[in-house]
């Protein structure tokens, strides 16, 4: 697939590959599409008894399904789900236009909520009814793929959202520079256009930015340290989704055998344990009081770590971790924004005015990236029509939960919620299936405009209100609720620039002009 960046303002040129496929998951799993048709076979039939004979068929009668929901038969449409989800989906949605419905993983049966109305009950409900912890286990075994020290203990959740959120204005700087380097070294200004693959190369340059915030300079800029940390991440997915095919008692067996995930924390440790012993030095000497105290991730890490989460190994595997949820996921939506980019280049002389204009009055600050309502537009839109996944807001039912509608689901019911409903709702969105660039920022002015007519001291909800990081039953791209992502602040802080830097510095187009990349699916992509 492919982008050009070019040549009129003597820019070069980005293309990426006809061949690469937009999904991460597609070849990020490092699996052959043979390789998961057997694994998934052999998972299959092993699955499929203990799952029907737990009772899970019987409990979810109640919910309609399209298609069979016999053993044997509701594993086509399993398959199907794991190759073409996004289709199945759209199409249950349309078959079952009024109430959840249920669909058959391989592993289990997945609920599925779209009704808008319900997607905000499933946004209102405690930890205790509706857990997104367990949701994540039971996707990709985080329990042994990530550790269970990651699992019992994210105290790094309070880090991304306050200490990393907080710190944004004097980091944007620092990741701007970043960016800038990145993009110089991976794709040099030349004459003429340059082919450039796109997810590889954009996943090496979040890598970079990402760290630049996570573990500082200069160990972000280490080429075997940024294919450790994208590598890294691909062998969470592997290992996890492998576990999935077997009974749990075998499970530790099981990864003790095939996880190369301890190789890539001690592969990790030879580039940071050095880091920690520096850091360590440094606060014997100086104290709490330094002032040259870096600001990244590690540090605070470092600060709020307790017991044994303060060894080497420990902070290792915990800033892999971080890699794991930060930059595949950035990727991915990055690559989407500039695929829509190079097939609308007409977009890129408004995006372009912006940049400038703000620039110019803030320079490359946190105010300035506020300011550019039709970078934050663009990206949001294209996350709109091209989520990480079809399913997003994945939770376990802990206890039986009545919804409003009337319907029961029991306990331990995975249940997730369907995004191409309300994000492609004609009554919210007009045109729905057409991508406009402009759309949120247009929406914004729109709404400010008419709170400002009719009380002009108000209007602060609306200025918020169509931003990318703004979650709603309407943009469920980083989730929703309590457990909606906490990194989107960062994440839009560096997408912004990264966008932002794109259309001051290069042109673009495709490979195959006008034409945008198909999307390829691994079942419902990014958790
Ligand atoms: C564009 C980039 C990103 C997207 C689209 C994204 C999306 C998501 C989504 C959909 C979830 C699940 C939310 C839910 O279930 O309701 C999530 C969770 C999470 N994300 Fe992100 N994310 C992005 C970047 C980041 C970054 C940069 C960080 C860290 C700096 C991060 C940290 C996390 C964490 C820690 C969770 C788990 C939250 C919890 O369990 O409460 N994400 N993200």
């Amino acid at each position: 697939m492919s982008c050009t960046i070019c040549a009129e303002r003597n820019f070069p040129s980005l293309r990426p590959s006809m061949e690469e496929p937009t999904s991460l998951f597609a070849t990020g799993c490092g699996l052959t599409g043979w390789n998961i048709v057997v694994i998934n076979i052999a998972g299959l039939f092993v699955l499929m008894a203990l799952s029907y004979y737990r009772g899970e068929t019987r409990k979810l009668r109640h919910i309609p399904t399209v298609g069979p929901t016999t053993p044997i038969l509701s594993y086509i449409g399993a398959f199907r789900f794991i190759f073409d989800a996004s289709n199945v989906i759209r199409e249950h949605i349309e078959k079952v236009p009024n109430s959840m419905f249920k669909v058959a993983d391989v592993f289990r049966w997945q609920v599925v909520i779209h009704d808008p109305k319900l997607i905000e009950e499933v946004k209102m409900l405690p930890d205790g009814i509706l857990s997104s912890f367990d949701a994540q286990n039971e996707s990709l075994q985080t329990w042994y793929s990530l550790g269970r020290h990651i699992v019992t203990n994210p105290y790094h959740l309070p880090i991304v959202r306050t200490q990393l959120t907080r710190a944004l204005p004097q980091l944007v700087p620092a990741v701007h520079e970043e960016v800038v380097d990145a993009f110089d070294d991976f794709i040099p200004a030349t004459d003429g256009w340059t082919s450039v693959k796109a997810l590889e190369t954009m996943m090496k340059i979040v890598a970079r930015a990402s760290n630049r915030i996570f573990v500082g300079a200069p160990l972000c800029r280490d080429p075997d340290y940024i294919d450790l940390v994208v590598q890294h991440a691909v062998d969470v997915v592997r290992v996890g989704t492998t576990l999935r095919l077997v009974p749990s008692v075998l499970r530790p067996l099981l990864n003790a055998m095939i996880s190369h995930v301890p190789r890539g924390v001690a592969r990790g440790m030879k580039h940071l344990a050095p880091v920690f012993a520096a850091r360590r030095k440094c606060h014997q000497e100086k104290g709490d009081a330094d002032s040259e105290k870096s600001l990244d991730f590690l540090s605070w890490l470092m600060e709020v770590a307790q017991g044994e989460e303060r060894t080497d190994w420990h902070l290792t595997s915990r800033l892999l971790m971080m890699n794991w949820v930060a930059v595949h996921t950035s990727t991915m939506t990055f690559t989407h924004a500039l695929y829509y980019l190079a097939a609308y280049p007409e977009y890129l002389k408004p995006l372009r005015e912006e940049v400038e204009e703000v620039v110019k009055r803030h320079g490359w600050s946190k105010v300035a990236l506020d300011e550019m309502h039709r970078v934050d537009s663009f990206i949001k839109e294209s996350q709109r029509l091209d989520p990480l996944a079809v399913l997003l807001v994945n939770r376990v039912v802990l206890k039986d939960h009545v919804f409003s509608d009337g319907t029961l689901l029991p306990k331990g019911t995975f249940l997730s919620v369907a995004t191409p409903k309300t994000h492609l709702n004609a009554q919210t969105y007009e045109d729905p299936l057409r991508f406009d660039g402009l759309r949120y920022a247009k929406m914004r002015e729109r709404a400010l405009g008419q709170t400002l007519c009719s009380n002009p001291d108000v209007g602060g909800g609306s200025k918020r209100k169509f931003d990318m990081v703004t979650t709603s039953v309407d943009s469920l791209a980083f989730g929703l609720g309590r457990h909606a992502c906490p990194g989107r602040f960062f994440a839009t802080c560096e997408l912004k620039i990264m966008l932002a830097h794109v259309v001051v510095k290069y042109d673009i187009r495709l490979q195959n002009e006008g034409v945008r990349p198909a999307n390829r699916w691994y079942a419902t992509a990014f958790p």
